[in-house]
């Protein structure tokens, strides 16, 4: 982004908000850059003293806006594309939607404008530029998606991957950032019941986690390898590991994502239109 270009974030919820402090945060642009948009603009009031600039006017940030992103949930967007309709300039903006299961056509058929669309799925380790992106277009030009790369990138990794698996990258990732939260909970639960305080528990539970993702995502290893790694003969670790799999660890963590795949893909379908 240069420095004369303007961002619009419609839908300041918990999503917008961690997206512009990450874009912030990497120095991508000032926060007089980003213009925060919600019903409730009172709720923004911290913000505004940072300096972004914050309203409950969509039209007015849609008008002075190069970029604007959705970010309401998925039965909010028909009544917002509704209100932003004669502001939308199709040769000249780009639409980024951050909505779960909304493709880029059927915001192009509810806003009757051929403009172009791209879509990202974060998740909110963005606010941190820890995301893990997934982005997809089905008119977006080259540049229109290489400069979404490149604002995603700033804030955590991404990918470009075909738009019908724009479902599945939900759950996966914008939904798996909560299920790995879940594991971590979990797994301090059962560290303060063999004798840690809670609070040095979790931080032993999520250091640990932290460990186990980056031996695979820096030495590019299998989980399997590096468990294998970990499993004594007649162990504890296997035991532990089994006892787990008894349990249905893996299946529940499977069945968790495809449920989560399902429900992600009927979010918008199920609206009245
Ligand atoms: N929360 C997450 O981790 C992720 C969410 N998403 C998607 O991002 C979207 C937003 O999700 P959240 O941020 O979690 O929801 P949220 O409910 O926290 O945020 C939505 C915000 O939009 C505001 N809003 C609603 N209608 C509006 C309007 N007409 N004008 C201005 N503001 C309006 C609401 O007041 C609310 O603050 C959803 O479509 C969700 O599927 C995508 C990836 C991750
Ligand atoms: O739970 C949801 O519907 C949203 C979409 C992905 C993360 N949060």
């Amino acid at each position: 982004m240069n420095a004369s270009q303007q961002i619009a974030i419609l839908g300041s919820g918990n999503i917008g908000l961690s997206l512009a402090k990450g874009l912030v945060k990497a120095g991508i642009c000032k926060p007089q850059q980003i213009t925060l948009t919600r019903r409730n603009v009172a709720a923004l009031a911290d913000y505004a003293a940072l300096g972004y600039h914050t309203t409950d006017n969509n039209l007015k940030a849609v008008k002075k806006s190069d970029i604007i992103v959705l970010a309401v949930l998925p039965q909010q967007l028909n009544k917002l594309l509704d209100e932003i309709r004669p502001a939308i300039k199709p040769e000249k903006q780009l639409l980024i939607s951050v909505i779960s299961g909304v493709s880029c056509s059927d915001i192009r058929q509810q806003l009757e404008l051929n403009v172009q669309v791209v879509r990202a799925m974060p998740n909110t380790a963005i606010a941190i530029g820890h995301s893990m992106t997934c982005i997809a277009t089905d008119n977006g030009t080259n540049k229109n998606i290489n400069l979404v790369k490149s604002l995603f990138d700033t804030v955590g990794v991404s990918i470009q991957i075909n738009e019908e698996l724009m479902t599945s990258a939900t759950a996966l990732c914008a939904c798996g950032i909560a299920f790995f939260l879940r594991s971590i909970r979990a797994a301090s639960q059962g560290g303060t019941e063999i004798g840690f305080h809670a609070g040095d528990a979790l931080k032993m539970a999520a250091q640990t986690a932290k460990g186990a993702a980056d031996l695979l995502l820096q030495l590019s290893s299998h989980p399997e390898q590096e468990i294998d790694k970990v499993t004594s003969p007649s162990g504890c670790t296997i035991a532990g590991l089994n006892e787990m799999e008894h349990n249905g660890f893996s299946s529940a963590m499977i069945k968790g994502i495809k449920l989560s795949a399902e429900k992600a893909g009927d979010l918008y379908k199920k609206e009245e239109h």
